[in-house]
């Protein structure tokens, strides 16, 4: 049986106009820059932000790091997992995932039923330097950065790729420019589009 991420994107192609979608999904790794990005681009589409780390935060009231300190990895992906079917649930949003969100195939399941996928693709030349003096992301606080961002790009980087509607390079040092440059391109590859019941 095809997975139902397979399902939709096949559905999808088959319909011969731009991608139809409620939502605009943003996914990709640490510092790529979905939360700057997500929230100046829903800004240019007049449409509500939501960043899922954020609300994780406001629903638990504490910090990814302490919901890391004091459920591990595993504690916080529940989480994640139980706010993002929530979230991708809402229409007409722009929601920017945390860079481990594609891990659970579930995840991946809801994110290509309920919305257009863009992928912000980053090297991690890249991450390294706009991440240099972060603290708030517990998955990097590993003795070599670079090693642990490069088994990271090993695993995901795949799942970005094959769920992604449109892929951006996300290299471009001014956030502004990247979004300014997204919104045109989904100007031609994205009708928001209200989702079926059954979504
Ligand atoms: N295109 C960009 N150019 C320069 N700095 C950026 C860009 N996008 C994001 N940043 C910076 O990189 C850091 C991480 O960005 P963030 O949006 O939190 O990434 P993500 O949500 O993908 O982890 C922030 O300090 C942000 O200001
Ligand atoms: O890559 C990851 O597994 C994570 C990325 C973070 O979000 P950003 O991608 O927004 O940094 C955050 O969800 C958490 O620290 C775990
Ligand atoms: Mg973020």
């Amino acid at each position: 049986m095809p997975s139902l991420h397979k399902g939709a994107r096949e559905l999808r192609a088959s319909i011969k106009c731009m991608n139809p979608a409620p939502n605009l999904f943003l996914i990709g790794p640490m510092g790529a820059g979905k939360t700057t990005i997500g929230r100046r681009l829903a800004e240019q589409l007049q449409l509500p932000f939501h960043d899922l780390d954020h609300v994780i935060e406001e629903q638990t009231g504490a910090t990814i790091p302490l919901i890391f300190e004091l459920e591990g990895e595993a504690g916080f992906r529940r989480r994640e997992c139980s706010c993002l079917d929530e979230m991708t649930a809402l229409q007409g949003i722009v929601l920017a995932t945390g860079g481990g969100a594609v891990l659970d195939p579930d995840n991946r399941a809801l994110l290509a039923r309920r919305g257009f996928i863009v992928y912000l693709e980053t090297a991690v030349d890249i991450q390294l330097a706009r991440l240099a003096r972060d603290r708030k992301r517990p998955l990097l606080a590993a003795p070599d950065r670079r090693e642990r961002l490069e088994q990271m790009a090993a695993l995901r980087n795949p799942l970005y790729r094959s769920l992604a509607d449109l892929t951006v390079i996300s290299d471009n040092e001014h956030a502004a420019q990247v979004a300014a440059d997204l919104a045109q391109r989904l100007a031609l590859e994205w009708q928001r589009q209200p989702a079926t019941a059954a979504a």
